[in-house]
């Protein structure tokens, strides 16, 4: 398993070991010892797992404010996303920026989006299904979002023309959204890395 940083702290992707032969490919998609020695100790308790059954669809940016916010280990079962991670931490010196990867069935790869940074993604592919592990409930009372195409983000998304939800179509801009995390150095900020 290879561990990659990326230029936001603490957003970081992850390339698992597929071991590959006549029948197709074994992977393990999570093993909490593994990442626990790569410095990544996640307490997951929920499963999510979207269909999008067409390309260009575009979900987020979302988030959960604390006391409910959610790490995310996100991937790619069957199709193709491009994966998008914005720094929603107050005095962050990355603060607004953002980071996009490619996530897709054949290359295997995971996103670890950290809490304090809202999340989104666009399909590349009909008939994606993303799945991704969070470490605290959904909580609809703390569920926010940020508009896609929000300027100040400026986020390079692979369709000008997506199909959204209605609540996904009128989220705030980042300058209204409510944000209630704190950037901490080092030790509390990434929550889940040891
Ligand atoms: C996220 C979530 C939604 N729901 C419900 C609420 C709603 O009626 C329905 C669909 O929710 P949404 O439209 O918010 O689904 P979706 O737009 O796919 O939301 C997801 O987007 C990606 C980018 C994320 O990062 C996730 O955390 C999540 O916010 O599912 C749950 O019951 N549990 C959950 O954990």
């Amino acid at each position: 398993m290879k561990l990659i940083d990326t230029k936001l702290d603490g957003v970081k992707i992850i390339e698992p070991k597929v071991f590959k032969d006549n029948r197709g490919f074994f992977m393990e998609s999570f093993n909490f010892k593994k990442f626990e020695e790569l410095r990544l100790k996640f307490d997951f308790i929920q499963d999510n797992h979207s269909l999008s059954v067409d390309k260009d669809v575009i979900r987020g940016l979302h988030y959960q404010l604390n006391p409910n916010a959610q790490t995310k280990l996100v991937r790619v079962i069957t199709g193709s996303i491009y994966d998008v991670a914005v720094d929603i931490r107050q005095g962050s010196p990355t603060f607004g920026q953002w980071m996009g990867v490619k996530l897709s069935e054949d290359n295997h790869r995971m996103l670890v989006v950290p809490k304090g940074f809202a999340h989104g993604f666009c399909t590349l592919q009909e008939n994606t299904h993303v799945q991704y592990k969070v470490d605290d409930y959904y909580s609809a009372e703390n569920d926010k979002g940020i508009l896609w195409n929000d300027p100040a983000l400026a986020i390079d998304w692979p369709t000008s023309n997506p199909i959204l939800s209605e609540k996904d179509a009128k989220q705030p801009l980042l300058n209204d959204a409510e944000i209630n995390f704190l950037y901490q150095t080092k030790e509390g900020v990434d929550h889940g890395v040891l």
